[in-house]
């Protein structure tokens, strides 16, 4: 088999994306609070809208710095954003709360997220797609690498320059399929692994607007940045 090595461009857009990942986390606090006392369902929906809402705040930002993303058409941003925002939330939330979360808080906040009044169905294929995302024990240069491709995925809706968006996403892809063969050169399918899982991203996406629906019917509230990147309301 021929030694694969990463060329020099395709090290420096690595350490930009993970520089980009590293720099932009949600304020611990807002996290941490989810942790202390027991709350109403309520109040523990409030916690974690709160939460999402940093979490896109941050999502936006770091989609910012992925190199190339500024230079598409801004229409095209917009649309990336819009399209993508839940399943690069779902995926970073798996990402940091199996790694951020020491093994007692991940039972307690388990628990809260149970108790937030979302649907049974909908934890269960969260719950599957969280702890398949945690056996890959991903680098944090494939989880950052992988949220890129998640957000710069060409068949987004209203997505008007398709080639551009391609363009970025290949150039992410081959940056993705020597990382993986080079952190996990005993696994030949761990690159192939790794896209099956945003196969299960879209999925829960699906849920989720299902969920939004019946959160709207029992007037749940969002925040003004939720209901502007969900179309809610
Ligand atoms: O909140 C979640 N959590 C807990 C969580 C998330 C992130 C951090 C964190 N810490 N530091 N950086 N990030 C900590 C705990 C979590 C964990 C795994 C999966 Br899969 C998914 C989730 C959600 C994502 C949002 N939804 S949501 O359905 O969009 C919704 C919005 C409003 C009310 S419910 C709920 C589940």
């Amino acid at each position: 088999r021929e030694k694969v090595e990463m060329t020099k461009e395709q090290r420096a857009l690595m350490k930009a994306i993970v520089d980009a990942y590293n720099r932009h986390q949600i304020p611990q606090d807002v996290a941490k609070k989810l942790l202390q006392e027991q709350y109403s369902a309520e109040e523990n929906f409030l916690l974690l809208t709160e939460m999402a809402t940093s979490q896109v705040q941050v999502l936006v930002e770091f989609t910012k710095n992925i190199p190339g993303f500024l230079s598409l058409d801004r229409e095209d941003q917009i649309a990336l954003l819009k399209g993508s925002t839940v399943e690069a939330m779902f995926l970073r939330s798996a990402q940091v709360f199996s790694r951020k979360m020491p093994n007692g808080h991940t039972v307690v906040l388990e628990e809260r997220i149970r108790k937030s009044g979302i649907p049974d169905e909908f934890m269960t294929p969260m719950f599957n797609f969280y702890k398949s995302i945690g056996e890959l024990h991903m680098v944090q240069e494939e989880q950052a690498i992988l949220t890129a491709i998640t957000i710069l995925m060409p068949d987004r809706p209203y997505v008007k320059d398709h080639q551009a968006v391609e363009r970025l996403q290949e150039t992410m892809l081959n940056v993705l399929r020597k990382l993986c063969v080079l952190q996990h050169p005993q696994e030949q399918q761990y690159f192939a692994r790794l896209l099956g899982r945003l196969t299960e991203l879209r999925t829960l996406s699906h849920y989720h607007a299902e969920m939004l629906t019946s959160w709207k019917m029992n007037d749940h509230k969002f925040t003004p940045l939720l209901c502007e990147i969900w179309d809610v309301q």
